[in-house]
Formats: structure tokens, C-alpha cells, sequence
């Protein structure tokens, strides 16, 4: 599991930490990790530190001051090292006396773009976890000219006009190539806008982990953790004891919808689906292993799961078909995904009152109607909006998008958020796909939070091994995921 924690939390920690070693000696950890990945960049790139261009943007706080003391110990392995103080007057003293006294020197007042120009490797030394509301307006030309001067720019702790606990981007911020993060991941190095910023994260262990609490802020599943969630049949399975997930979806209008959905439960670990609505034609043309009703879901037979709402197009407005199909699943007493139209039809009070387990799995549009709040809104504070929707609807909520986000209820539960995936996924019908995956695992008895987060991990594999950086069509991400099921269980 990758966990981070936010910014309070390691802040305590480290007040714990810094209390039991000698002063600064934190700080020089940071700057031997953050040194040590730089001078591997460098080797990378020219073969050696020895004569290696490298400047620093250096803020007022203790983020330039691990960016000086870094550049002192580049500059003491022959590496030519130039400040460019950000706040003059008040830059971290011990950093830039180390540095100068190792043959650093600071950029004259006029020579920054000069000396970025020329530069084989940047650190961005401006804001850690301290800054907040995007870059100043004197640190945005210097940003850009360090992004556009082809030197690898590498972010020290976090890139600079990132809020590190949300993942949110104000203003603008400075994009790196690499980020060297120290002790624990942040939130925001995990959640997009902040993530596509942060290029490729590495983190340096400066002891901070035993003073960190056992319950992170937000964690993210990896292999090993998917593996041992998932559903594995045994000699006493039958189909029925491996789950059945009912699924609603599709329409005259939106025939496909019902196919996408079913083709994503069919390899979700269930036992057996049952597909309910008027798409049972196309459905069993192609998979004829469904089994089909056309009446309300309750009168169906008995399921594990509901998972309801891809294509089931705009209610009636008579009380009957699709607002009656979704209205008969919440009043069911197992667990019931929620998803697309389904979304739109769906009473706010049924949601809440619901014993059994509700997932809701919007994208950011269907988040902000949700909410009533706009769409932006949402796509700039991810973890806010998942948070809020999950309180408001007392229901896991499943957030889709860029970065996706799976909230509890229960606002002392850490949010997941999905590693996998691929921006190929952007396409129609792959949403449909998840849905019926994710019910599938809610039927085969996976807690919605797991499922949830399980499904939208094997969606994000599978839709990158079928991609391969070229364009997907979602059918593929539904028949690849016995493939990302077989990588994720070696
Ligand atoms: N506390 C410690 O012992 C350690 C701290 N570490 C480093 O210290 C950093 C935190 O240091 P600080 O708490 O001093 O905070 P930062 O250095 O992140 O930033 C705070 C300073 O930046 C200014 N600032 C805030 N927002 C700004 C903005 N948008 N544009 C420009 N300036 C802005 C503030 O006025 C303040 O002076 C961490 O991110 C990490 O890099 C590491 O060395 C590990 C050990
Ligand atoms: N930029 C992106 N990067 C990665 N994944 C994305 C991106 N945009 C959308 N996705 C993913 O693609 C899927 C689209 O689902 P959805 O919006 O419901 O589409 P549809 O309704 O067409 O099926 C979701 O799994 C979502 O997380
Ligand atoms: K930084």
C-alpha cells in the first residue's frame, strides 16, 4: 500500500522526529537523499557530476534550505552550482553559507534566465508544505524559463504552487520532471491537478515513518494489495455461492450501454449476471451466458448486487420506467452501485436511509450536479468533492476522472486513490464497463470501498495494456481484464 499523509500530520511527525537527533541533522538527510537522486540524473544525463551546470530556485523557507544544502554537496563533487534567490534577504542562512562555502554562488540580480538558460538540472527549491496559492507573480517567469530551458527540473519535496494536502492548483505552479519527496508521500502528489505536476515522484526515507499514525490520510493500492482482495473461487463454489450481480442499464436509445455493463460484470469475479431492461437482445447476442428479464428488477430473482444506471437514458416523468427501475433497486436490501443516469434518478433521502451498502460512482460532471456546485469545481478539488459527496449521501463514493478517488462514509476512513489507468480511458462506454465490474466484485461479497477501488485498479490496468499508447475503444477494456486480473495475481 503507498499511503501520504497531510501536511499537519508530518509536521507533528517530524516535530517528534527532530526532538530525538542533533539540530539540522533532518534537514541534511533530506539534502543526502535529495542529492543523491540528483547526482544519478546527472550521470544519466552526461555521464558525470564533475562540471555538471545546476541552479537552484530558492524560496524563504526550509525547502530552499534542503535545495542549498543539496547544491552544496553537488558543488563539492565539482558540479558548478548558482543560486537564484526567490526571496533575497531571506534565504535559509546555514544552506547558503554550506553552499557558498563549497564554491557555490549566487545569480546576479539580472543573470537568472542567463544561468537557467544554460543549465543541465534545476531544483526547485521555492515551496514545500509550507506553500500555499500557487507561485508569486516574480517566481512565474522563473518557473517558465526553468520548464523551457530543457534542463531536467527537479522538484524538492513538492512542486512548487501545489497545495500539497488537496492536490489543488490555484494559480500556477511549476512543472517538474522529477520529485524528490522526503518521509511520506502528500496528498497532492497523488491527485491530479497537483500529480501532473510532480512528473515522476521519488521518495527519500528520513526516518519519519515510525512517528507517522497507523491510519494515513489517503492511500493507493498496489499489486499485492489488489491480489489479496480479490475473489478467488474454491472447491465448494457454485455460481450462486460466487455471487449473481443483477445489472440495469441501457435503453431503445442507448442499446450499447447494457452490452459495456455486462461485459465488465461477466469478468468481475461474479458467479453469474443477470441483466435487467430492454437490451436483453444485444445482450445475449453477444453474451449468451446472461441471463435476461425484461420486468422490474425486484421481480428478476434474487442477486447479491445491483449495479444500475449506464444509458438508462431521462426518467418519464410518470413515475414508470428507468426512475422506477433505479427506485426498485435502492429498496432492495444488498448492496446497489449507483452509476450515469442512474445518478440523476436516484432520491437523495432512499440513498440515506439505505441499511445495505450504496456506491456511487459519478465522473466530475455528475459529481457537481450531485453536489450543486459547478463542474470546475470539482475537477480542481477532487478530494473535497469525493469527501463531501460521501458524507452528504452516506454512500462509498467512486470519483472518476484524471485522478480517480474512492471515499468512505465514514470521514476517518483514508480515501483510496487509483494508481492505474491511462488518459485513453477518456472515451465513451468505458464508464459502463467499471460499473458492471464493480458491481460484479460488490456481488462476490468485496466491501464497497474494496470493490470500488479494485475495480477501478484492474479498469486503469486493463485499459493500459490494451492501449499501448494508442487509441481504445472501451469493448477492449472489458476484454482485456483477465489479462490485468492474470498481472496482478503474477
Ligand atoms: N521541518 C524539517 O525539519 C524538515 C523540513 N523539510 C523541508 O522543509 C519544507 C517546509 O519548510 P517551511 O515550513 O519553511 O515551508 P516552505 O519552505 O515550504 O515555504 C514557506 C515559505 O514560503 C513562503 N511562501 C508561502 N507560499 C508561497 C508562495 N505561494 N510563493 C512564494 N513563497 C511562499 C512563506 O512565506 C514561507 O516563508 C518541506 O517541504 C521540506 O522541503 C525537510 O528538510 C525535512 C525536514
Ligand atoms: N483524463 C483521464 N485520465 C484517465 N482516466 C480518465 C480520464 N478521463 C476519464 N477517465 C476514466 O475513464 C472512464 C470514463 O467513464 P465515464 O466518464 O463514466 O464515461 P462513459 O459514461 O462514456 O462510460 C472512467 O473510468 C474515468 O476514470
Ligand atoms: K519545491
Amino acid at each position: 500500500m503507498r499511503t501520504a499523509y497531510s501536511v499537519e500530520t508530518v509536521r507533528n511527525a517530524e516535530r517528534e522526529l527532530m526532538a530525538r537527533l542533533p539540530e539540522g541533522a533532518l534537514m541534511q538527510r533530506a539534502a543526502a537523499g535529495l542529492a543523491a537522486v540528483c547526482a544519478g540524473l546527472l550521470r544519466d544525463l552526461l555521464g558525470r557530476v564533475y562540471g555538471a551546470r545546476v541552479v537552484l530556485l530558492v524560496g524563504s523557507g526550509d525547502n530552499g534550505g534542503d535545495a542549498l544544502y543539496a547544491g552544496a554537496r553537488l558543488a563539492r563533487r565539482g558540479a558548478s552550482v548558482t543560486v537564484v534567490p526567490l526571496a533575497p534577504g531571506r534565504t535559509h542562512e546555514g544552506g547558503l553559507t554550506a553552499l557558498l562555502g563549497a564554491g557555490g554562488r549566487v545569480a546576479g540580480a539580472d543573470d537568472p534566465y542567463a544561468v537557467l538558460a544554460a543549465a543541465d538540472l534545476v531544483l526547485d527549491g521555492i515551496t514545500g508544505i509550507g506553500g500555499h496559492g500557487g507561485l508569486r507573480p516574480d517566481a512565474v517567469p522563473v518557473a517558465r524559463a526553468a520548464r523551457g530551458s530543457g534542463a531536467v527540473v527537479v522538484a524538492v519535496d513538492l512542486p512548487s504552487g501545489v497545495e500539497a494536502d488537496s492536490g489543488e492548483v490555484t494559480g500556477e505552479a511549476l512543472r517538474a520532471d522529477v520529485t524528490v519527496t522526503f518521509g511520506t508521500y502528500k496528498p497532492g502528489l497523488l491527485i491530479d491537478p497537483a500529480r501532473e505536476h510532480a512528473g515522476a515522484v521519488r521518495l527519500v526515507d528520513i526516518g519519519l515513518a515510525p512517528h507517522l499514525p497507523s491510519v494515513p490520510g489517503l492511500e493507493a493500492l498496489q499489486h499485492e494489495d489488489v491480489a489479496r482482495l480479490l475473489p478467488v473461487p474454491t472447491g465448494e463454489s457454485d455460481k450462486y455461492r460466487r455471487g449473481v450481480v443483477g445489472v440495469v442499464a441501457g435503453s431503445p436509445r442507448y442499446p450499447g450501454a447494457a452490452v459495456l455493463a455486462v461485459a465488465g460484470a461477466l469478468r468481475g469475479g461474479a458467479g453469474a449476471v443477470r441483466y435487467v431492461g430492454p437490451g436483453g437482445d444485444a445482450v445475449i447476442a453477444r453474451f449468451p451466458e446472461t441471463l435476461v428479464h425484461e420486468g422490474p428488477p425486484s421481480k428478476a430473482g434474487r442477486v447479491q448486487a445491483w449495479a444500475v444506471g449506464p444509458g438508462l437514458g431521462d426518467a418519464l416523468g410518470d413515475g414508470s420506467g428507468p426512475e422506477a427501475a433505479v427506485a426498485d433497486v435502492l429498496a432492495s436490501d444488498v448492496p446497489v452501485l449507483v452509476d450515469a443516469d442512474g445518478l440523476r434518478l436516484l432520491d437523495a433521502e432512499t440513498v440515506r436511509g439505505r441499511t445495505a451498502p450504496t456506491l456511487l460512482t459519478p465522473h466530475a460532471g455528475e459529481a457537481a450536479a450531485l453536489l450543486g456546485v459547478a463542474r470546475p469545481e470539482v475537477e480542481s478539488g477532487r478530494l473535497t468533492a469525493v469527501r463531501e459527496l460521501a458524507a452528504r449521501y452516506g454512500a462509498t463514493v467512486l470519483l472518476k476522472g484524471s485522478t480517480t478517488l474512492v471515499a468512505d462514509p465514514d470521514p476517518a476512513v483514508p480515501v483510496r486513490v487509483n494508481p492505474t489507468g491511462t488518459p485513453w480511458l477518456a472515451t465513451a462506454g468505458s464508464g459502463d464497463v467499471l460499473s458492471g465490474l464493480s458491481g460484479s466484485l460488490l456481488a462476490a461479497g468485496l466491501p464497497a470501498r474494496d470493490a470500488a477501488s479494485v475495480a477501478a485498479y484492474l479498469h486503469g490496468l486493463s485499459a493500459r495494456l490494451a492501449a499501448r499508447n494508442a487509441p481504445l475503444v472501451s469493448d477492449e477494456v472489458a476484454e482485456n481484464l483477465p489479462e490485468a486480473w492474470r498481472n496482478v495475481v503474477g
